[in-house]
């Protein structure tokens, strides 16, 4: 039997009294890559902030670790990086020193710990690609290597959980196959990964399972990679700004719109 890494059972969740997740239901076992795929406003990042306990539900249930929500103290087993995380700006610290940040969590009275805990850190700045870059302010870094500071930041506790909310958006195309060659890693070592996209790049050969979301619901959970190759998973980078959702075709939510990818 698979190990339940994050449960969400029915939840509901809205932002002022307007319902955004009408009563989702998401179960992912520990070892699996899971995209969430969907249209700009579709519900993706409530539905991982209401499952890590960032949002609250108006009705239903979560449970991290197989443990309810509220109960939930480890928080060390998880790395989470938010949307549109931005690392740099104005920040003087270097790249050491933000990801060390990440380690807090791991660390226990007495301090310090030096030796494991720089391990972590050193390990983490490697695996992203940014050994070379260790000791310059982020600040200064490309956008999509700050991306990846962000993400060794959150691999500095050592979770056992990732979850990434559109780690790749806005990404430059090196930093995107160097993040894939991280997350092959932690995968590799056992991590469970839950990750927004709206599209999938290099990650593709690393998801082991898609959700589609349309309107808060999950209207499609497949095995391996998929795309969207229609509008409704289109990105809008440049505003920010969330479209509305696209009314329903008569026939309903296509999933032919969704093309299986090679693993
Ligand atoms: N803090 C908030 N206050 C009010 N409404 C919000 C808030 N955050 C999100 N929403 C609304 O909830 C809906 C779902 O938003 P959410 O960000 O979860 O979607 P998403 O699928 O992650 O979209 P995107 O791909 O654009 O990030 C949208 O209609 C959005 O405008």
């Amino acid at each position: 039997m698979s190990t339940p890494v994050l449960e969400l059972a029915h939840g509901v969740v809205g932002y002022h009294g307007r319902p955004v997740l009408p009563g989702v239901s998401l179960r992912v076992n520990a070892g699996e890559v899971v995209a969430i795929l969907g249209a700009n406003g579709s519900g993706k990042s409530t539905l991982i902030k209401a499952a890590l306990g960032l949002l609250p539900l108006t009705a239903g249930s979560a449970r991290l670790f197989d443990t309810p929500l509220g109960r939930f103290r480890q928080r060390y087993r998880l790395g989470y990086v938010p949307q549109r995380a931005g690392a740099g700006s104005g920040v003087p610290a270097t790249v050491t020193e933000l990801v060390s940040a990440g380690r807090l969590p791991r660390r226990r009275l007495p301090w310090p710990r030096w030796s494991a805990d720089r391990a972590a850190v050193t390990h983490a700045i490697a695996v992203v690609g940014l050994t070379e870059k260790r000791r310059e302010p982020v600040g200064t870094l490309s956008g999509g290597q700050q991306q990846r500071a962000l993400i060794a930041r959150a691999l500095a506790c050592e979770p056992e959980l990732l979850v990434l909310d559109e780690p790749t958006a806005g990404v430059d195309a090196a930093s995107q196959v160097a993040f894939a060659g991280a997350l092959r890693h932690f995968v590799d070592a056992g991590g469970t990964v839950v990750l927004v996209a709206h599209e999938l790049g290099p990650l593709a050969p690393l998801i082991t399972r898609t959700v589609v979301l349309h309107e808060g619901r999950v209207v499609q959970d497949t095995a391996g990679a998929a795309v969207a190759t229609d509008s409704t998973t289109a990105s809008d980078p440049g505003t920010g700004h969330h479209d509305e959702p696209p009314a329903p075709s008569p026939v309903g939510w296509q999933p032919s719109l969704i093309q299986e990818l090679p693993r």
